[in-house]
């Protein structure tokens, strides 16, 4: 399916800095439009319903899946997080560029339903910065942050199924390299679909 808006997937081993580095760029394009997931954990710190997260029950989560009211969804560190249609498709239908925080599961679902959407995985430099900002970032009990890295190991294992790969070592640097991508797809897209159209109207296709 083609819409006038892009959709662009971040995805990253908890702790990456992708939060911090789709936030930054949200900050500077202000084409860039978030995607509130829904979520089953618990909000943390100032985190509020409808910001961050839609934080539902496992009865309302069931609901919605069994409405087939997500685009994707998959379990992640022991909970259930999905993206809602309702999240994504009216923004994209009027232009929006629309970008997404989940994990590599739901990447790879998005990508099944929208062909063109852009992938992009977040890599640490090394295991201990990572470790080191789960524990900086101070809002995960030892025993989440114990799980969170060993789930790391599987889901950097998935960094070559996507489109482009960002190291966030510089935080700067690596802002730097989003922001590049995404403006040089867009670009793209852009340029594709005005061939498309030029091409329609040449051909008399209507
Ligand atoms: N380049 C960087 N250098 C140093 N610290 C960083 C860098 N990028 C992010 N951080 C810090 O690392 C911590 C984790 O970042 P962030 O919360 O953005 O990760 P995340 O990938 O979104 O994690 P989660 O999936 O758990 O939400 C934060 O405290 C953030 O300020
Ligand atoms: N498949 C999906 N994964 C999602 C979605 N929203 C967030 N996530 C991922 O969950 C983990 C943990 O997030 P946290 O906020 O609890 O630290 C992280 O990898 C997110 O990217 C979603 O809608 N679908």
């Amino acid at each position: 399916m083609d819409y006038p808006g892009n959709l662009f997937v971040v995805a990253a081993p908890s702790g990456a800095g992708k939060s911090s580095l789709v936030k930054a760029l949200m900050e500077l394009d202000s084409r860039v439009q978030p995607s509130v997931s829904h979520t089953t954990r618990a909000p943390r710190g100032q985190e509020k319903h409808g910001r961050e997260y839609f934080f539902v029950s496992q009865q309302e989560f069931d609901g919605m899946v069994l409405a087939e009211a997500f685009v994707e969804w998959a379990h992640v560190h022991g909970q259930r997080y999905g993206t809602s249609k309702k999240a994504i498709e009216d923004r994209i239908v009027q232009g929006a560029d629309v970008i997404l925080e989940i994990d590599f599961q739901g990447a790879l679902q998005i990508k099944k339903v929208f062909a063109n959407a852009v992938l992009i995985f977040i890599l640490p430099p090394s295991w201990e910065e990572l470790r080191s900002r789960l524990e900086r970032r101070g809002e995960d009990s030892a025993e989440v942050i114990e799980l969170r890295l060993r789930n790391a190991a599987l889901e950097m294992a998935q960094a070559r199924e996507f489109d482009f790969v960002i190291i966030n070592e510089l935080f700067e640097r690596a802002l730097f390299d989003l922001k590049a991508i995404v403006h040089a797809q867009r670009l793209k897209f852009a340029a594709q679909r005005r061939a498309r159209a030029d091409t329609f109207q040449a051909l008399n296709i209507t």
